[in-house]
């Protein structure tokens, strides 16, 4: 199995909490799993710090066997995240947007194109198509769009950048049960009809916690400590009642 993301000894508090401790995490390549945990438990926190947004008071954080301080931007673009608030720049249209997953791949005259006009929009079509939406909706402002519709765009960005891996926060809130499964079984069945790869290794923390059974590998936290860490199979109904 390789290695994509370690998590080794991280802990992190704030003036008034401990928000993660003593964590310990590994991630290979091609694993689906789900965080789960109540409100409050660490889940946001574990993100920030597992994409290098965050740094931690203790820990490392390595990618690819490489602490994430030191990885190039390319590499560092393989580790996508789909953000709880989104993100998104609102006054700029949905193609403008979805291609701003794309912008490590690209020099900075792709990126001013992008600023001034629509471009790729063949990708961002597809990009779209994989949330359901339709073509059109590239022309669309952000501040225009219903929250479920902001949370789509965000979806088809992450896919236009092709990370390696995916870091969903919340991903499915606001979404309505049918496009979430759909969504979902996007990552889990790896669907490749797009022109675009879909990211094969994935950690989404959820509230929906039905979905769980669609992952092969559950990590649940509690008052920030990981206190599950289990392949599906092995999960039985009491401890999550325990946890929540
Ligand atoms: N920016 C911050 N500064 C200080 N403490 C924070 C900050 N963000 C979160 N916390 C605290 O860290 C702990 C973990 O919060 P976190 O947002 O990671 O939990 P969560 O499991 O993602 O919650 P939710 O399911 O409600 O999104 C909580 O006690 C929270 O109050």
């Amino acid at each position: 199995m390789t290695k994509l993301l370690e998590l080794k000894n991280i802990s992190h508090r704030s003036k008034e909490s401990i928000r993660v401790k003593d964590i310990n995490l590994t991630i290979n390549q091609g694993e689906k799993i789900a965080l789960i945990g109540k409100s409050g438990s660490g889940k946001s926190t574990l993100i920030s710090i597992a994409n290098g947004s965050l740094i931690p008071n203790e820990g490392d954080v390595i990618w690819k066997g490489f602490h994430i301080n030191n990885i190039s931007n390319i590499e560092y673009s393989k580790i996508g995240t789909i953000w709880q608030d989104l993100s998104l720049i609102e006054e700029l249209n949905v193609a403008q947007n979805i291609n701003c997953g794309a912008l490590g791949k690209h020099n900075f005259i792709w990126a001013l194109k992008n600023l001034l006009g629509v471009i790729d929009t063949g990708l961002c079509q597809d990009c779209l198509a994989a949330v359901s939406l339709p073509k059109k909706t590239i022309y669309s402002y952000v501040n225009k769009l219903s929250g479920g519709q902001k949370k789509r765009i965000a979806i088809a960005r992450l896919l236009r950048q092709e990370p390696e891996i995916l870091l969903g926060d919340e991903p499915f809130s606001n979404l309505d049960p049918l496009l979430s499964k759909n969504i979902l079984n996007l990552f889990i069945n790896q669907k490749n009809y797009l022109r675009i790869k879909i990211p094969e290794t994935i950690l989404i923390s959820l509230h929906q916690i039905h979905l769980i059974n669609n992952f092969n590998r559950v990590i649940g936290l509690k008052d920030g400590e990981i206190v599950i860490d289990r392949q599906i199979h092995n999960i039985n109904q009491s401890e999550l009642d325990w946890l929540f």
